[in-house]
């Protein structure tokens, strides 16, 4: 093997190369102040703490640890709400808590969070009736709403977004630092959620054996308290190159570059060609990356990307994340897998079970189904099961509101609900309700088989 030295590149080295799904910025001039600007912020995240996160996700490229990650499509500027932000980290906090106990090794804990504001597209305009506008490509670079002015991309959003990221982030330390979300008051939540949820009687084995557990590592004379710090990281996907090219900062002990944005970034599964400008950007910074793998994905590219993002082959640095879709995950992810782990390389696997499965319902709203959305997880478990593999994880697009965007789940919600509270700035996430459902169904599918971890 030639000798690579370990960050040869510096973060510009993207320019140049095909970039998609860049916004087109009508105002050059007016995106270079607003660029220079965000060079000089302070980091929103630290090097440490990316460096953690890789160590926490190498345990999980081994098998010794599950990831939950999840959050909104979109976040908004307005979605940044002390009471919005509390009750997405809650359920995503309360869900990791059902999936420690039936996997019986620590859950890493990523929010799609605090810099998950631009969003990669289908199509460059969106047509309603005669009128044809440029598409929404999330709050960090137009309006939503369908006018003219505000499908102009503006590039003093991006300096929102910081600000948007920021304040999240300063929340999300508080309520996970703070001892507002330790242990015993995640499982009290959850043990609400059992006792008001219509398919409760079936989860009450599960939250019955949780408090068990809590009540004897009390007995133990383990202190509620020494669960209130909780590890809690933050993601997005890295998709304005200009924008993470200008929050990444050298750090000062290690000489390398992070991209200070958040702790983990990934590239889309639009934007994930080989040779293009995101590849090449998440090559030169030190964080934990992962890509999207869909069902086009070959197993020769994600040993291209193997090669290019994890060359030392160090596990936590490279994270897939497949999203397949129910109905085709037990044909395409077993081939990726199997020539992945031939390889030796150790990535972790994680479950997407939400882009593979998005329908339109007949009045037009983009939808998925509770049922193909836990039957590809099963299928993700199944095939991993079968290889002798680890499934690493599942990552989420979810809300802790009772919104109505995807149907199915206990509580269910149908096709005539989606009208009621459909208020995604983009794809359909699962409303909190759904996303414990979920992560139940998870717990029970990883109990029948004996535990999740190996
Ligand atoms: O979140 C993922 C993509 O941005 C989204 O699914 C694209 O949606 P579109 O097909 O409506 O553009
Ligand atoms: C754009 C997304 O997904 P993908 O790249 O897998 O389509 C997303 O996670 O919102
Ligand atoms: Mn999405």
């Amino acid at each position: 093997m030639t000798h690579r030295p370990e960050f040869p590149t510096s973060p510009a080295t993207w320019r140049g190369l095909p970039a998609a799904q860049q916004p087109p910025w009508p105002d050059q001039q007016a995106l270079n102040r607003v660029l220079a600007d965000l060079a000089g912020c302070p980091p929103l995240v630290f090097a440490g703490e990316c460096d953690r996160l890789r160590t926490q996700l190498g345990a999980v490229a081994r098998g010794e640890a599950f990831v939950v990650q999840g959050g909104d499509c979109a976040e908004t500027f307005a979605g940044v709400t002390a009471d919005r932000i509390r009750d997405k980290v809650k359920t995503l906090l309360q869900m990791a808590a059902v999936l420690t106990y039936a996997t019986s090794v620590p859950v890493v804990k990523v929010g799609r969070i605090a810099g998950q504001y631009s969003k990669p597209r289908s199509s460059p305009t969106e047509r309603r009736g005669d009128v044809e506008l440029p598409v929404y490509r999330g709050d960090a670079v137009n309006g939503l709403e369908f006018t003219a002015e505000a499908r102009t991309p503006d590039p003093d959003r991006l300096r929102r977004m910081y600000q948007a990221s920021a304040a999240t982030l300063n929340l999300v330390r508080a309520f996970t630092k703070g001892g507002y979300a330790g242990l015993q008051q995640v499982h009290t939540w959850n043990q609400d959620f059992v006792s008001a949820s219509p398919a409760g009687e079936r989860y009450e084995r599960l939250a019955g054996e949780i408090d068990r557990a809590m009540a004897f590592l009390r007995a133990c004379g383990v202190r509620p308290d020494e669960f209130d710090d909780v590890d809690f990281f933050t993601s997005h996907e890295a998709l304005i190159l200009d924008y993470e090219e200008a929050l990444t900062r050298r750090d000062s002990l290690s000489g390398h570059d992070y991209d200070v944005s958040g702790h983990l970034i990934w590239i889309g599964e639009r934007t994930r060609r080989l040779d293009g400008a995101h590849v090449e950007f998440a090559s030169t910074v030190r964080n934990p990356v992962a890509v999207k793998l869909g069902p086009t994905a070959t197993a020769d590219e994600a040993l291209d990307l193997i090669e290019k993002l994890d060359p030392h082959r160090e596990p936590g640095r490279l994270s897939f994340i497949t999203r397949m879709g129910a109905d085709r995950v037990r044909d395409l992810l077993p081939p990726l897998v199997e020539k992945v782990t031939a390889s030796g390389a150790r990535v972790a696997w994680i479950c997407d079970p939400m882009h593979g499965n998005t329908f339109t319902a007949p009045g037009g709203l983009k939808t998925r189904g509770f049922d193909d959305i836990l039957a590809e997880v099963r299928g993700f478990f199944d095939v991993h099961h079968a290889l002798g593999t680890h499934p690493g994880g599942i990552h989420i697009e979810l809300t802790g509101e009772d919104v109505t965007e995807c149907v199915g789940g206990g509580a269910a919600v149908d096709v005539d609900d989606l009208v009621h509270r459909y208020e995604s700035a983009c794809d359909p996430r699962l409303n909190r309700h759904q996303a414990l459902d979920l992560a139940f169904e998870t717990a029970e599918l990883l109990r029948d088989r004996g535990n999740g971890a190996g």
